[in-house]
């Protein structure tokens, strides 16, 4: 099992490594996270939803996401609320302190599944949630040490160097654990590292006479990685180029590894505009998916987008909403069941005419079929609550089998659907971006990119892997 000293500290890359250099062993391995919280996620074979990054790990394993890879997910639709997901589909909205108490019925469905994968795998690889040292949520825990004593397994500790105090870090969640679960810990990584080696050796001396552990590899800083990001949205860009285009920085955003091929594409700016912060001109303004449409609407209306997203159409610039963003584009957004938030319904931009209603069940599907607007095929995957009514629609953007979806503008400026992942194939990207203004010959194959980032992550953990398995 993998743990984390911080979030972010390079456990979803670090599993995924193992899991890839697993795979070139010939070894039947599978990547395992006990309980995700993250409103980035992806749709199985199996039909249900997982954290984005076990999706990842499944590819670097060889392996088609399946809902037993991540047993809990929670998608938090505020700071104190969350969708619990259990087996991939939605079992309750909680409170966080109501979860404190479900984790009991949560820990049975994390080892059910835990079981039912070591009866089919020879290797399981496990990632661990946050950090273990959060002592107030120590009780019943499952994401961490209270799985990986549950299990009985060891855990290798990883901390990222690059934000500093790693020493820190790492003997102080050392300090913050009981003796049996110090006990799990076979030694450390040293995550993101760049400069001389030669440096860090006396720390890592010092480290290991201090603990009694080994730091078991110190790995480098990889730059221009191509890997979906659970958490943070990820705004660095290789290169910019001269096509801009615009997306709020929701509150809740959903999905955004929706941007991830934009990011990647050498002629567009892709910028994302936060809380506060001045919106400037673009040539596409793309609304991204929500896990709480109707407060993220608000939200928009008080960053002023809507007079900016009539002055961009009025210039002539083009809007694409996808899910959430979509829903925000119609008349209004209603939430009787209260499913987001408080019941009730909120006026939306009014720029489809068409208007949505959250229902209890959830929408899980994996899609392809062909853009209306040009000859060319798509994919993409739906997670949503809402069903979107109205004279809109008979306008589609896509049919899928036959079936419209989505929505275009009589005037051709707006497009929305309920497709995450549009830009993904490259084909769709390049019909989208031609009908919102980019001639681009340049096609970003997201999926060539993951496969050569993962190679990477591999090749750079072989020392550690070699060194495990002298351990073994
Ligand atoms: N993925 C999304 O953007 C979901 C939109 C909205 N929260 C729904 O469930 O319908």
């Amino acid at each position: 099992m993998v743990q984390g000293t911080t979030s972010d500290a390079g456990k979803t890359t670090l599993v995924a490594a193992l899991c890839r250099l697993l795979l070139r062993d010939g070894v039947r391995v599978v990547p395992f996270k006990p309980q995700n919280m993250a409103l980035n996620s992806a749709v199985t074979s199996d039909g249900g939803e997982i954290g984005r990054a076990q999706a990842l790990q499944a590819i670097a394993a060889g392996l088609a996401p399946h809902t037993d890879m991540n047993p809990v997910l929670l998608k938090p639709s505020s700071d104190t609320g969350a969708q619990v997901i259990i087996h991939g589909k939605v079992r309750a909205d909680m409170s966080a302190r109501d979860y404190q108490q479900y984790k009991i019925t949560a820990m049975a469905a994390v080892l059910e599944s835990y079981q039912r994968l070591r009866e089919q795998y020879g290797a399981i690889i496990v990632e661990g949630a946050g950090s273990p040292a959060e002592v107030n949520l120590r009780a019943r825990d499952i994401a961490n040490m209270g799985f990986a004593e549950a299990v009985d397994c060891p855990v290798i500790l990883v901390a990222d160097i690059d934000r500093g105090g790693v020493f820190a870090h790492i003997i102080g969640t050392l300090a913050c654990l009981s003796e049996s679960e110090r006990g799990r810990i076979i030694g450390f990584v040293i995550n993101r590292f760049r400069g001389d080696v030669k440096l860090l050796e006396p720390g890592v001396a010092w480290l290991e006479a201090q603990t009694g552990k080994p730091v078991l590899a110190v790995l480098p800083y990889l730059q221009g990685l191509f890997l979906d990001a659970e958490d943070a949205v990820e705004s660095t860009q290789a290169a910019r180029g001269a096509f801009r285009v615009l997306v709020p920085q929701l509150p809740r955003m959903s999905n955004h590894t929706d941007f991830d091929a934009l990011r990647a594409h050498p002629e567009i700016d892709l910028q994302f505009v936060g809380q506060g912060q001045p919106i400037p001109a673009a040539d596409l303004i793309i609304l991204p998916g929500s896990k709480n449409t109707r407060g993220d609407l608000a939200w928009l209306l008080q960053q002023g987008w809507q007079a900016h997203l009539l002055r961009h159409l009025r210039y002539g610039g083009k809007v694409i909403g996808i899910c959430g963003g979509f829903q925000m584009l119609g008349q209004s957004v209603n939430d009787p069941h209260g499913i987001e938030g408080a019941p009730g319904s909120s006026p939306a931009l009014g720029l489809l005419d068409m208007s949505t209603e959250l229902g209890r069940t959830k929408r899980l599907a994996q899609i392809h079929g062909v853009c209306e607007f040009a000859e060319a095929s798509v994919s993409g995957y739906e997670i949503h609550m809402g069903t979107s009514h109205g004279a809109a629609l008979a306008r589609p953007a896509f049919r899928i089998d036959g079936r419209p979806e989505g929505a275009l503008s009589p005037d051709e400026q707006i497009l929305g659907t309920y497709l995450h992942g549009v830009f993904d194939t490259p084909q769709a990207a390049t019909a989208l971006l031609a009908w919102a203004g980019l001639a681009s010959q340049i096609e970003v194959d997201t999926a060539r990119l993951r496969e050569q980032s993962l190679d990477r992550i591999a090749d750079a953990a072989q020392p550690l892997f070699n060194r495990l398995k002298l351990l073994k």
